[in-house]
């Protein structure tokens, strides 16, 4: 390859970094490379044998560096470079049109002058170019060390000494891209606004927005845009008085470009003009160049001083903003703007001042409630969830205890039945006093626990009436959560007893029991479709109640009644049907009295579930829930959690009814002050600020597999509340009598074991100790436990 190929097919870049390398190299020479260079000589000087005189041990030792000590190719190099060089090239010919001919083309073919074709151009003003403007090519300088022929890669087997070179040759290259690396980092980090460099004067960029304003900064005299005329802001850094000028790269000049009105001058790099545009203008190039910020304005800056000055004031929604404060006399003053403040620091600090904490706190009476509760001679309370399959009959049957008991009056249920007849659905007149949404009723199905009450002698129930279908058991566990016992409702039409007991009959029976429920009524329904047989009333009650047994239910806690909740037999009243006279029997409702509700926590911290969130005439934020433990009174402060807000008890409810105080076991609706609804939520726990619940991720709970166990996802429901969690791991398989180890760190639990497993959440909600949880995944029902 003659020189002149090599220069042009020369990778610049690629030799400048070769150069620098090999400066930073020499200068690093150990004492092992020093050795293997002076071995290295003598093995090339014995191998040029006498002509080894023609060439010098620098000459030499340079060549061994470059070639990774390969012998051979050093030794071929010198031949070819000093010992044997080949015939020198014809001088170069500058001709008259001005181009440079080649210096180093061979003697044998001689180049021919190229045309010039700027007599086509005579007639122009910018063609006629004199002389001494005309374009001179230079040749590039090489790089010391480059280009010394042979393949410029790295031989492929390398000496141990070579491998060494190139190892150090690499972490040259890695230092210079960390330097420029870091050169860069520091102009970028000039380039961005300081915090801490503020001022006290010069602070006030407000809140969130103050972080994004990197076009335009704040100062005393207001807010400044970002121009062009600043280096320190474009990135360029001024060199310190210490530190020596930069000298430009080579074959780069530096040129300074003042731009008006700046007190300092920006440094350009401005390489020389291309050949091209010498041609078109000259190498005397001197126009003005135009300003950056002509090229790319900033947005805004060439504003006329009124539209700077439009959010100098405050803006309309300030005023009004104000004017309401003022009407509603509140507490809240619009602060004066200070100069500059953006008019979004206004209104925030405006909505700042609009709270409600305002309102005055309700006064407590300070009320013993155990003790008052103790000498009140109210009714005992009890609930209960009815459950069952899909179409048992469990919204008719309540509907029609209802009726029976005169909660409900017959007109009602007459309108209820005109306006089912009309849709075709006359058979769920009775469902529809509990089902009353539009989709229920359209669909024929319930979907969410219907409540409603209803009075004994005794006691005073509350019905919590579950959906059947499969789609929505979380509801029907959060019914399940409330109730002190249950109505399981069989549909004993034939093949219907069957397809339940396969579906959610046994479904609910295992959820019910594992939500604490011991106490269950196991309604045999639809009695009237076959015949009131005996028979098959018998049939059922066997099969379920040693389902139920193994469940969990104690067959002292289980009664069958057979009834037909459309016709209202042996609900309210006997059945009067002579097919049914087998059954002597108590009625349900009997039965329900003859229930005890589970003992109340009363002496516990308070924990109340919220079911429902609502607003009243009362209150912006009044919810609806069962008192789990403890007690409360008017005026009490209370906890939400997981948001942590405090609230107050501006006035309650039991059944319906104002009163002072309410107690574990209770329905209540509580209709809170001093709290923003957006802390509220269905699912929440409230709780005695004194003593909280806490709110955890993770939790170890012993858990009766309804499936297969093992670590996976799954969804954690406590009532309304349900978050996203998994399974992390199974600790031990626990004996299902006696609670003792059986197995430690099992992979998976079979279905019907009890295992000890520990579940992480998604985020943080109220749980602790003794409370029952329900595990679904896959809209399946996997487990059901107590937290440890
Ligand atoms: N013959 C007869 N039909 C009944 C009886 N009880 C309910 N039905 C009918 O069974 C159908 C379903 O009744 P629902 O009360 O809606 O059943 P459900 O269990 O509440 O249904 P979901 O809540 O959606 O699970 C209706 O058409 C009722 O008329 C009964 O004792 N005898």
């Amino acid at each position: 390859m003659s020189r002149h190929q090599a220069v042009r097919n020369m990778d610049w870049h690629d030799a400048l970094d070769e150069d620098q390398a090999y400066d930073s190299q020499e200068d690093e020479l150990s004492a092992e490379d020093r050795a293997y260079l002076t071995q290295g000589t003598l093995d090339v000087q014995a191998a040029l044998g006498v002509e080894a005189s023609k060439v010098t041990v620098a000459q030499i030792e340079e060549s061994l560096w470059y070639y990774y000590f390969d012998t051979n190719k050093t030794v071929d190099y010198l031949v070819k470079k000093f010992i044997n060089p080949p015939q020198k090239a014809a001088p170069a010919v500058k001709k008259s049109d001005g181009y440079l001919l080649q210096k180093d083309c061979p003697a044998a073919a001689p180049i021919k002058p190229r045309q010039s074709f700027s007599h086509l151009f005579k007639d122009l003003p910018w063609g006629n170019i004199p002389k001494d403007r005309e374009t001179v090519f230079i040749a590039p300088q090489m790089p010391r060390m480059g280009l010394l022929g042979g393949s410029s890669s790295a031989p492929s087997k390398m000496s141990k000494l070579q491998q060494l070179a190139a190892a150090r040759k690499k972490k040259a290259d890695e230092r210079a891209a960390q330097e420029k690396f870091e050169e860069t980092r520091t102009q970028m980090t000039e380039l961005s606004v300081k915090e801490e460099s503020r001022t006290k004067e010069n602070i006030p960029i407000a809140g969130q927005f103050g972080k994004r304003l990197k076009t335009s900064e704040l100062t005393a005299e207001g807010r400044k845009p970002l121009t062009f005329d600043d280096p320190e802001r474009l990135g360029h850094r001024q060199p310190s008085p210490q530190e020596p000028p930069q000298s430009p790269p080579q074959g780069l000049e530096t040129k300074s470009i003042a731009v008006a009105g700046a007190e300092d001058t920006v440094a350009v790099e401005k390489a020389e003009p291309s050949a091209f545009a010498q041609t078109l203008f000259g190498p005397g190039l001197d126009r003005s160049i135009p300003k950056l910020q002509d090229l790319s304005p900033m947005p805004y800056t060439g504003l006329p001083p009124s539209a700077l000055e439009a959010f100098s004031k405050p803006s309309p929604d300030d005023v009004v903003l104000a004017a309401q404060a003022k009407a509603g006399k509140k507490t809240a003053v619009v602060q004066p703007k200070k100069k500059g403040a953006s008019s979004a620091d206004a209104v925030t600090s405006d909505i700042k001042g609009l709270k409600l904490e305002d309102a005055p706190l309700p006064k407590s009476r300070n009320l013993d409630v155990l003790l008052e509760f103790e000498n009140s001679k109210s009714k005992k309370t009890a609930s209960f969830v009815v459950v069952g399959h899909v179409d048992a009959g469990k919204s008719t049957m309540m509907g029609r205890l209802l009726l029976d008991l005169g909660v409900v009056d017959q007109r009602t249920v007459d309108k209820l039945r005109q306006e089912a007849t009309n849709i075709g659905k006359s058979s769920f007149a009775l469902a529809w006093v509990l089902d009353q949404r539009s989709e229920e009723r359209a669909r024929g199905v319930t979907i969410d626990i219907a409540t409603n009450r209803f009075e004994t002698d005794t006691t005073a129930f509350t019905i919590l009436d579950a959906p059947g279908h499969r789609d929505f058991i979380p509801n029907m566990i959060a019914g399940a959560s409330q109730a002190d016992f249950a109505i399981l409702v069989i549909d004993a039409s034939t093949g219907a007893f069957e397809s339940g007991l396969k579906g959610q009959t046994r479904e609910h029976s295992l959820l019910i029991r594992s939500m604490g429920v011991s106490r269950i009524l196991v309604a045999v329904n639809k009695l009237d479709m076959v015949g009131w047989s005996q028979e098959r009333f018998d049939e059922i009650k066997n099969q379920v109640s040693g389902f139920l047994s193994a469940t969990g239910f104690q067959v002292k806690n289980i009664t069958f009644i057979p009834v037909s909740g459309l016709h209202g037999d042996n609900l309210v009243r006997k059945s009067t049907d002579p097919a049914a006279a087998w059954y002597t029997g108590a009625t349900l409702v009997d039965e329900l009295e003859n229930s005890e509700p589970s003992v109340r926590a009363l002496a516990k911290p308070l924990r109340m579930t919220i079911s429902e969130v609502f607003r009243t005439p009362q209150s912006q934020v009044s919810v609806s829930g069962r008192l789990d433990a403890g007690s409360l009174q008017m005026g009490d402060a209370l906890l939400i959690q997981p948001s942590g807000e405090k609230a107050y008890v501006k006035s309650l409810q039991v059944d319906e009814a104002p009163v002072d105080w309410a107690v574990a076991g209770q329905n209540a609706v509580l209709h809170l002050s001093n709290i923003d609804p957006i802390h509220v939520r269905v699912g929440d726990i409230i709780c005695d600020p004194t003593k909280p619940i806490q709110c955890l991720d993770t939790f170890s709970m012993k858990a009766l597999a309804f499936e297969f166990l093992m670590p996976m996802q799954v969804d954690v429901h406590r009532g309304r509340m349900h978050a996203a969690g998994r399974i992390e791991e199974l600790t031990a398989l626990l004996d299902k009598v006696t609670g003792a180890v059986v197995k430690k760190k099992p992979k998976i639990a079979k279905p019907a074991t009890v295992a000890r497993i520990v579940v992480k959440l998604g985020s943080k909600v109220p749980l602790e100790a003794g409370q029952r949880v329900v595990l679904r995944s896959g809209g399946e029902t996997v487990a059901a436990g107590l937290l440890e």
